[in-house]
């Protein structure tokens, strides 16, 4: 029936006050009513519709892209958004185009490697759309190994230019997102040379299209590198492939903030650390740390709203059966996802302060902060995708036989989403790089150089190797205090013994090698805690709003104890906790979930969604499942007809022949 609100009951369980709530997620006031305008905006307008989506060919597909990107523009343009108006258009017009990279990794990039006249010229470009860009780094040879990379750029001083050229079949440029179909011009990073010397990789503007008939410029072949994971999903977007025959740019559209060449050819390296060049993976990485709680809760919010309209067993005297949501293992797999949306939301939240902190750093020469935000951006980008894109799948089964089906949002959510485990750098790979970061750190202990940060706990390191829990009995684990210490043991014991085991190698590059899967775990320890400091300090401040606080705390120690319990062999094996203490901890989480469950919906609620960004029949704000689910079915192209396309050829003469078989 429509109209009907088949989970008011579950909303007036509510024991906090869900407005204000909205308005914690949301980070803001402020932000809390733009995302609320424009996400309204974008639901009404039938411009925006997804319906069919995942059915759709991938060229229909591609150029139904092209249509709402184009008209988003419009629209944009129309009502005078502001920038961060239009930003927020895009992420609830929710599908990948080739308006991300442009917005999100060709203008930063120009931003952040190119000097003042450069921006000068190519931003207002840009900003007007008058130019389409993209960011082409990775090749088919090479995409972590980013010093591996083989296209170069030759500087010629007869003519004043650069020579781009792919000197090998692995040295195409292959994934950049809106290369393959739309891109004008291209930020390509290549190796550069002048007077026979290479210096190693840098950025470069170049044109690809025509600005005229978009067809691509002598010397350059593109195009689009295949159907990619899932359907709908990731297609929508046209990764690419890029080669260069000798194409020449003018020496001044090389991206000169970090180094430049002068006229004669002279390669100068200004007093900007070389580390800036990867800057703009810096930035992306912060921001795909704020999209992991995006995609988490949208996930966490129709499995939560499906689980607590299914019911299955348990029916007594004729009454309704069990919602699934009261089953305790339900719980334990749900309820953990959705205190990671939480904190990740929280800990996304700092990482864009530490972000905007060390640009301000940067912009006055100060690059001391840039090594933490290095190891921040990397390991949470790692953290936080990795456990989202699990995530999403855990949802989806959790949804049971229906979280399958295309109508559930789900499969689509997760083959949009799986990417980010390794785009903008494989989640291991980024672990090492902390890992890299900790080990320089316990190496420099004793020293006298203090560490600060998120790495200051190392400064008490005497203690933390010896420390032991406290905890007695299971309310101890809610005292942020024992907690934080917990988790400050556990990363602290395995940094030094990974630093102790490293030692025993004559070679440290051998011994980082042989010891990489523990040199990983130890680096998700460290980020670990970092995300539940971050929770744990969000609760320290001043939090509206009636029971607001109570919730987050709720939320916060599921997080934690969750992590505690999943990683229970890490904080016994180092020692700082007994397996009585374990199993306290254990006891806390459940009497947590039990705490949580009756505002559960309220807690999804307050992320805000509406039916449209969702896009999801089991995760519908008025549970109304069935019906829509029964009423979806006969929207499917094989439905048009009841005797199938193809009877003809093939199932009637199969049944003929059965029919002689039978009469033999
Ligand atoms: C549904 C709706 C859809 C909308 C939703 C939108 C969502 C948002 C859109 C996203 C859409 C996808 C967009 C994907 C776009 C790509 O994927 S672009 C390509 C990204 N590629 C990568 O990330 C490559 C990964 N590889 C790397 O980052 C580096 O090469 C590595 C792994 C760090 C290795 O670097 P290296 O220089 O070879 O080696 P290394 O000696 O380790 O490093 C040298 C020094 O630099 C430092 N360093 C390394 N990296 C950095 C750095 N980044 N910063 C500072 N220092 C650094 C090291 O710490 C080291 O310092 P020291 O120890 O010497 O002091
Ligand atoms: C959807 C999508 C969009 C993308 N968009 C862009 C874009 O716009 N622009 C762009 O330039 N690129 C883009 N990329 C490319 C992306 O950045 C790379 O694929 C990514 O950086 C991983 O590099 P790789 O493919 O070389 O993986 P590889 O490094 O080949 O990884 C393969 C395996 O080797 C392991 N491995 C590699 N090195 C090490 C090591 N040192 N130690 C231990 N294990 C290791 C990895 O963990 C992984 O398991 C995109 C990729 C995807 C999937």
């Amino acid at each position: 029936m429509e109209g009907v609100d088949y989970l008011a009951d579950e909303r007036k369980k509510a024991e906090f006050d869900v407005n204000e709530m909205k308005i914690v997620w949301a980070g803001s006031r402020h932000n809390f009513e733009l995302s609320d305008r424009i996400s309204k905006l974008v639901a009404n307008d039938p411009g925006f519709s997804k319906e069919g989506r995942t059915m759709l060919p991938r060229k229909e597909l591609f150029k139904n892209t092209l249509r709402k990107a184009t008209y988003a523009w419009k629209r944009i343009i129309e009502l005078r958004l502001s920038e961060e108006e239009a930003a927020k258009l895009r992420h609830f017009v929710d599908e990948p185009a080739f308006t991300d990279l442009h917005w999100g990794m060709f203008i930063p990039a120009i931003k952040g490697q190119g000097t003042d006249e450069q921006q000068k010229k190519w931003l207002p470009l840009a900003y007007k759309m008058q130019i389409i860009g993209c960011y082409a780094q990775t090749e088919l040879g090479h995409g972590s190994n980013v010093q591996g990379l083989e296209t170069t750029a030759t500087f010629d001083p007869q003519t004043d230019e650069f020579v781009i050229h792919s000197p090998t079949l692995t040295s195409s440029k292959w994934w950049p997102g809106g290369l393959g179909k739309v891109s004008t011009h291209a930020v390509v990073y290549a190796r550069l040379i002048t007077n026979g010397k290479d210096y190693g990789i840098n950025g470069f503007i170049v044109q690809l299209r025509s600005l005229e008939d978009h067809k691509p410029l002598p010397g350059v072949t593109v195009g689009d590198i295949g159907l990619k994971f899932g359907n709908g999903a990731y297609n929508t977007m046209d990764n690419g492939v890029l080669r260069f025959d000798h194409v020449r740019i003018p020496r001044d559209q090389m991206l000169m903030r970090v180094s430049q060449v002068t006229r004669e050819g002279k390669y100068v390296q200004s007093d900007v650390p070389r580390q800036l060049l990867y800057g703009t993976m810096v930035y992306v990485r912060q921001t795909i740390v704020s999209d992991a709680s995006n995609a988490l809760s949208r996930a966490v919010c129709i499995a939560t709203r499906y689980s607590a309209v299914r019911r299955q067993f348990g029916s007594q005297n004729g009454g309704q059966e069990i919602q699934v949501i009261d089953y305790k293992t339900q719980q334990n797999r749900l309820f953990p996802l959705l205190a990671s949306a939480y904190a990740f939301r929280f800990v996304g939240e700092w990482l864009k302060w530490l972000y905007t902190d060390v640009t301000q750093r940067l912009q006055a020469n100060d690059f001391s902060t840039l090594p933490e935000a290095h190891a921040c951006t990397a390991g949470l980008k790692s953290l936080t995708t990795t456990a989202t894109a699990d995530g999403i799948e855990e949802c989806r089964k959790l949804c049971g036989g229906h979280g399958y089906l295309c109508s559930s949002g789900l499969p689509e959510l997760f083959a949009v989403y799986v990417p980010a485990c390794t785009y903008e750098g494989d989640n291991t790979v980024l672990l090492l790089q902390v890992a890299r970061f900790l080990m320089k750190t316990v190496s420099q202990l004793g020293s006298g150089k203090k560490p600060v940060g998120t790495i200051a706990y190392m400064g008490r390191i005497e203690h933390l190797m010896q420390c032991r829990s406290d905890v007695k009995q299971a309310k101890d684990w809610l005292k942020p205090s024992a907690v934080v210490e917990a988790f400050e043991a556990r990363a602290a014991r395995m940094s030094v013994a990974c630093a102790q085991n490293l030692s025993k190698f004559d070679n440290p590059e051998e011994g980082f090698a042989e010891l990489a899967a523990d040199l990983a775990e130890a680096a998700v320890a460290h980020c670990q805690l970092i995300v539940v400091s971050k929770f744990i300090e969000k609760l320290q401040q001043d939090i509206p709003g009636e029971g607001v606080k109570q919730q987050l705390e709720v939320l916060c120690g599921i997080y934690y104890l969750f992590l505690l319990h999943k990683h229970q062999g890490d904080f016994l094996g180092t020692g700082y906790i007994t397996s009585k203490q374990a199993s306290l901890a254990n006891d806390q989480l459940r009497a947590l979930y039990s705490q949580l469950r009756p505002n559960a919906i309220s807690l999804v609620d307050a992320f805000n969604y509406t039916d449209h960004f969702l896009d999801s029949i089991l995760g519908r704000y008025d549970g109304n499942v069935y019906p829509k689910l029964y009423e979806a079915a006969w929207k499917d192209p094989l439905n048009q007809s009841d005797i199938a396309d193809g009877f003809h050829e093939y199932i009637r003469p199969l049944l003929k022949q059965q029919l002689r078989t039978a009469r033999l």
